[in-house]
């Protein structure tokens, strides 16, 4: 048996790290930017209005009401703005550049708002509603480093510099395979010996979650040829095999069967649930495989294959937030294993150390419990029995 820790360090490095390439700003929300990008313009880009109004020498307008003839008129987007002279006004809107030798805004409505002549009833002091180039970036400077996740701010602001592309950390196409003979997909009817699939559905939602491209293969019966017939032709665009079902000790390991000899090594892993994995390459392509039951599945998601995806995908921080909470009621675990059982974490506001009760048993087939929880509470390899009050890890979902 293996530590939980060392068999998510072993599927990291398998996943290793994620192509860099250039995607259109429309399709890069979410990704992680792959390269440091300094501005090549500054914001704003020259000196502007903040306020439609009257653009004006601030020594002009000291004393009021004092009235100035209009010289120009300057809408946003005007490109041959002429100097202001002085004891002149230039009218001007927001985001319209400043003309040279205007030191001050006067906002429209300190003003009889006329177009010939404006009459000014307030003074300005220099600066007064005038938005300075490089005030919010500097032209040159760092605007976003390598590792930033790309959310809607970050993309204005790389459009806001002229970016029409960013490099970013291609998401991995991930190819989902569930196997059983068992397994059958509404709206076929149940017989008696036969469930309905559902790994497949929260493998596919979990991997789009995180960002990756996901195909899905719902189920394949457990021989040996027809899972090779099957799968083998879709790894060619896969940059990771994941399988549920069949790695355990029975007499029909479809995954185990047809894999061992290729090069994925089964194992026990110290955790509960989750215990038999798999993994290493097929025909050169990472495989994880993982057990049939859906708790395990999910649970193996999040303590080793969430993290190795994030981090191939270049997330500068892939763990879940872990905090500490009170035991509601006691737990037991069996001993030499993490287990990893569904909690609902809550903390009242003031309470420095929030609360956690389990939901549902420890058994792998409870899926139902795992829908009602919030987080995984986690009991360490040594502990075999947790007091009710006592603290444990809780990771939040
Ligand atoms: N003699 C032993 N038996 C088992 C051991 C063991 O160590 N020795 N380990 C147990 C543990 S723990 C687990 S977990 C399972 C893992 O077994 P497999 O990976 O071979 O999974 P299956 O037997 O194929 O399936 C287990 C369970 O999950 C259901 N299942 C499978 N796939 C799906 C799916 N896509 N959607 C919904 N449900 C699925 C399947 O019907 C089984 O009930 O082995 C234990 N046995
Ligand atoms: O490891 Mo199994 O996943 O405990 O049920």
């Amino acid at each position: 048996m293996i530590s939980v820790d060392a068999y998510r360090g072993i599927v990291t490095d398998l996943l290793g790290h994620a192509r860099i390439t250039a995607v259109p700003l429309a399709r890069a929300a979410g990704l992680v930017l792959a390269a440091d990008l300094s501005a090549e313009v500054a914001l704003p880009p020259f000196d502007n209005s903040a306020m439609d109004g009257y653009a004006v020498r601030a020594a002009d307008v000291a004393e009021t009401p004092v009235t100035l003839p209009v010289a120009d008129d300057i809408p946003a987007g005007r490109v041959d703005v002429a100097p202001l002279a002085p004891g002149t006004a230039h009218r001007i809107m927001t985001g319209a550049p400043l003309p040279p030798g205007a030191d001050a805004v006067v906002m429209v409505e300190h003003t009889d708002g006329g177009t010939t002549d404006v009459r000014i009833d307030r003074a300005a002091a220099v600066g007064n509603h005038v938005r300075r180039t490089g005030e919010d970036v500097t032209k040159g400077s760092l605007a976003l480093h390598a590792g930033t996740v790309l959310g809607h701010a970050q993309l204005g602001l790389a459009a806001a510099i002229g970016l029409a592309e960013l490099p970013v950390r291609e998401p991995l196409s991930v190819l989902v395979v569930s196997t059983g003979t068992e397994l059958v997909t509404a709206p076929e009817p149940l017989r008696h010996g036969q469930i309905y699939e559902s790994n497949s559905v929260m493998l596919a939602a979990a991997l789009s979650g995180l960002g990756c491209r996901v195909e899905v293969v719902r189920s394949v019966v457990d021989d040996v040829g027809e899972f090779r017939r099957i799968v083998e032709p879709k790894l060619a665009g896969a940059d990771l095999l994941i399988t549920s079902g069949g790695v355990s000790a029975g007499a029909y390991e479809v995954v185990k069967d047809a894999l061992s000899t290729q090069g994925v090594e089964f194992r026990k892993i110290a955790m509960q649930p989750g215990g038999p994995q798999g993994c290493g390459r097929w025909n050169g392509v990472p495989v994880v495989t993982l057990p049939g039951n859906p708790v395990s599945v999910l649970v193996s998601f999040e303590a080793f294959l969430r993290p190795a995806l994030l981090s191939a995908m270049g997330h500068p921080d892939p763990e879940r937030r872990r905090v500490r909470a009170r035991l509601t009621e006691e737990l037991s675990s069996p001993p030499g294993r993490r287990q990893f059982r569904r909690g609902y974490y809550t903390q009242a506001e003031g309470e420095v150390t929030g609360q956690v009760g389990p939901r549902g048993g420890p058994g792998s087939h409870l899926l139902a419990a795992f829908t009602q929880a919030n987080c995984l509470i986690v009991l360490p390899e040594e502990v075999t029995s947790a007091p009710r009050g006592g603290e444990v890890d809780v990771l939040l979902l």
